[in-house]
């Protein structure tokens, strides 16, 4: 071997969590809601996850982050799931109103962050999501989108290895929205974690995701109906032949469910 020949360059960790579900289900009472979901999605991936309203898309979110817990079947990492490794993002920004915008993002950081350090991790996230100008500001005087921002900024704070988002932009106004889609798409594609996105919006879902996970609202209970590669490269082409042909694919699976 050639002494002057560079060390190799070991692969950069994958920043995402990895998740395996096996034969997830979950009921409220006597009403099954998901039932028998076997999913793999290897880390780093950007899943859309769609389905009629009630199917069970938000239910599922809340298992995967460990707010509620399955009455059937497993979830398992392929890492630690510390305190700090997934955290959720809402429709609504859910931010503390008597808290300035840059004590809002804090409250995303570990406790064992401490000090200034909290000051200058908050505003290099606000910074990442365009906000670094209102950090001494109140959320009242923001705008959706932006308060929205926040909630992203808040929810990244930890470095999340997987990032679950509950109908984020479900809220904004059209032109907000594909502004918010961008910077969802930017920031995951420099932070590499592993995004479940719940959307209502099938091209929403089809401008974001690596594939498309379909719920199926049937009367057992919810179960993958598609399962969908969107291999597409990016930024998708809105409008495009190939967006548009998955678009009725899926909406033809929907409805026919
Ligand atoms: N805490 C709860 N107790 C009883 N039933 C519940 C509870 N949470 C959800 N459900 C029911 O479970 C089903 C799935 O709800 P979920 O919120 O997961 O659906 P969703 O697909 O996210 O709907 P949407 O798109 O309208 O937000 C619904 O029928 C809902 O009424």
């Amino acid at each position: 071997m050639n002494a002057h020949a560079p060390l190799p360059v070991p692969p950069a960790p994958a920043r995402g969590l990895g998740l395996h579900l096996g034969r997830l289900g979950h009921g409220f009472g006597a009403k099954r809601v998901l039932d028998r979901i076997d999913l793999d999605i290897p880390a780093g991936q950007f899943v859309a996850i769609v389905g009629k309203s009630g199917c069970g898309k938000s239910t599922l979110l809340r298992l995967v982050a460990g707010l509620d817990t399955p009455t059937a079947g497993h979830i398992a990492f392929d890492g630690p799931r510390d305190d700090a490794a997934i955290r959720i993002m809402f429709q609504e920004p859910r931010l503390l109103p008597w808290e300035r915008v840059l004590a809002n993002v804090e409250v995303g950081l570990p406790a064992s962050v401490k000090g200034e350090e909290r000051h200058s991790r908050a505003r290099a996230i606000l910074a990442e999501v365009g906000l670094a100008e209102r950090a001494g500001e109140w959320p009242a005087v923001l705008s959706g989108g932006q308060r929205q921002r926040v909630a992203l900024a808040r929810a990244l704070a930890s470095g999340p290895r997987l990032l679950a988002f509950d109908e984020p932009l479900g809220a904004l106004d059209a032109l907000t929205r594909i502004e918010m889609q961008g910077l969802v798409e930017r920031i995951w594609q420099e932070q590499r974690f592993t995004a479940l996105f719940v959307t209502h919006d099938v091209s929403e879902a089809l401008a974001l995701a690596d594939r498309v996970i379909l719920i199926d609202a049937g009367q057992t209970g919810g179960h993958v109906a598609l399962d969908l590669a969107v291999d597409l490269p990016r930024p998708r082409r809105r409008g495009s032949a190939e967006l548009a042909a998955l678009e009725g694919r899926i909406l033809d699976t929907l409805f026919s469910s």
